[in-house]
């Protein structure tokens, strides 16, 4: 063969031409979620988008607002095996949720897309086969809210991740990488109460809540360099007072904490608290100090799936750096990626810019970007047809999620209070 292809996926590789015949589809698609951008929780346009892509072929069946308002579910199958063998269920995500301000800067259209495309890919190669070794179902979950509050862990706690085999989905990066871990991420949100008074004729009856989110935002800044490399935090204050004549009364700084380990995290969290509780003893204001959306993880290697993915993709074309700049980010999917084993590629959409900027909302609806995007989720397909295609390769993908999540257990996490992670 000499094309890189692995043998299975080389079979059914022209199969995903019938796919490609969607490809205007597929941009029309995440062109329309990029041209309404909606914040997390609330994309009800992409919602409603996807779910009409799906429903126009009968072959989907497809459940809107699935378990939260703008998720949906929809699924193709089983299809071939034995009667009465038990099914694989090939799960793709798609995001959909974009930035305040800057609308799709994270190309979460991109991620809608390559999910679509991908399931769709893999229909086609399936559809007409009769003797796979199991019967396969394919099942495309909308998760809505990955920016923020977290919208695949609020699917995995209400079930919708229970019947799924292997998930796929993928980001855009400045590069493409088979893998990426990405970091733990926790939200504080702090909160201060002082008291107003007349800044200018009785200040000295006043407690100055800005002082203190002040004296908080310096000195977070200054434990800042003696933290490890790896550690980030970084915060806004999003109240700081209402008129500079009032002495403000009541101010909020939002802060996200993110090592690559949970132990280190609860390191993190203590020095954090020790510096907003300071800032508050020093102005005699009251603090109030929460987390108010729920941890995401670290994502979980496989090693298998990495390998075919990339196999896949560089017979496909796709570059992958030996030693790809890391994308220092968080994601929900890191939680998924411990209930189910499962891949997020990053992949590069034709651009320089980097993710959270203008320019790169700009990449993300370019029609330049296309052409990175449908590989990648042909890629994805592919890798899928791989594994449902083989045992031997569906054992190791299970093996190897097995061996990371011990890994992980492993991982002396014994200093962290708050043990959320699941088993
Ligand atoms: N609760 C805040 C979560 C922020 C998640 C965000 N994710 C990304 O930028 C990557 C995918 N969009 C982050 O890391 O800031």
């Amino acid at each position: 063969m000499g094309t890189g292809l692995s043998g299975l996926s080389w079979v059914c590789s022209s199969l995903f031409m019938r796919a490609y015949a969607h490809k205007d589809e597929l941009h029309s698609l995440s062109r329309d979620i990029w041209s309404n951008p909606e914040l997390a929780g609330n994309e009800k346009h992409a919602h409603d988008r996807l779910v009409r892509f799906f429903s126009q072929d009968q072959t989907w069946t497809v459940q809107s607002h699935y378990k939260l308002p703008t998720a949906f579910k929809a699924s193709w199958g089983p299809v071939s095996g034995g009667v009465g063998d038990p099914v694989l269920n090939v799960g793709f995500l798609c995001e959909y949720d974009a930035l305040p301000g800057i609308g799709h800067a994270c190309g979460h259209n991109l991620i809608a897309e390559v999910g679509a495309a991908a399931a769709v890919g893999l229909k086609a190669a399936l559809e007409n086969q009769t003797e796979l070794p199991v019967p396969v179902k394919i099942t495309v979950l909308g998760t809505p809210a990955e920016e923020e509050l977290g919208g695949k862990i609020e699917l995995i706690n209400a079930g919708a991740f229970a019947d799924i085999d292997l998930v796929f989905m993928a980001h855009p990066a400045q590069q493409d990488a088979s893998f990426h871990p990405c970091i733990i991420i926790e939200e504080m949100l702090v909160k201060y109460y002082g008291k107003a008074s007349h800044a200018a004729a009785y200040p000295w009856e006043g407690v100055n809540a800005l002082d203190a989110a002040v004296l908080a935002y310096s000195n977070i800044s200054v434990l800042r360099q003696q933290l490890k490399p790896d550690w980030r935090i970084h915060g806004i204050i999003k109240h700081g007072g209402e008129k500079p004549n009032i002495i403000p009364a009541y101010t909020e700084l939002e802060f996200y904490l993110r090592t690559p380990l949970l132990k280190d995290l609860c390191d993190l969290k203590a020095k954090a608290e020790a510096c907003f509780r300071a800032a508050a003893g020093a102005t005699g204001c009251q603090v109030e100090i929460t987390s108010p959306t729920p941890t995401y993880y670290n994502i979980l290697p496989n090693a298998t799936l990495a390998s075919l993915y990339e196999s896949n993709g560089k017979a496909l074309g796709i570059h992958f750096p030996e030693q790809p700049t890391s994308f220092c980010g968080s994601t929900d999917f890191g939680n998924v990626s411990f209930i189910v084993p499962g891949i997020h590629p990053f992949f590069y959409i034709c651009t320089d810019a980097l993710n959270h900027t203008e320019e790169y909302t700009e990449a993300a609806g370019a029609e330049k970007a296309q052409l990175y995007t449908l590989r990648t989720a042909k890629a994805l397909s592919m890798t899928a047809v791989d594994v449902v295609c083989c045992p031997d390769l569906l054992k190791k993908v299970r093996d190897d999620f097995r061996l990371a999540k011990l890994k992980q257990k492993e991982e002396k996490n014994q200093n962290c209070e708050k043990e959320k992670r699941p088993n």
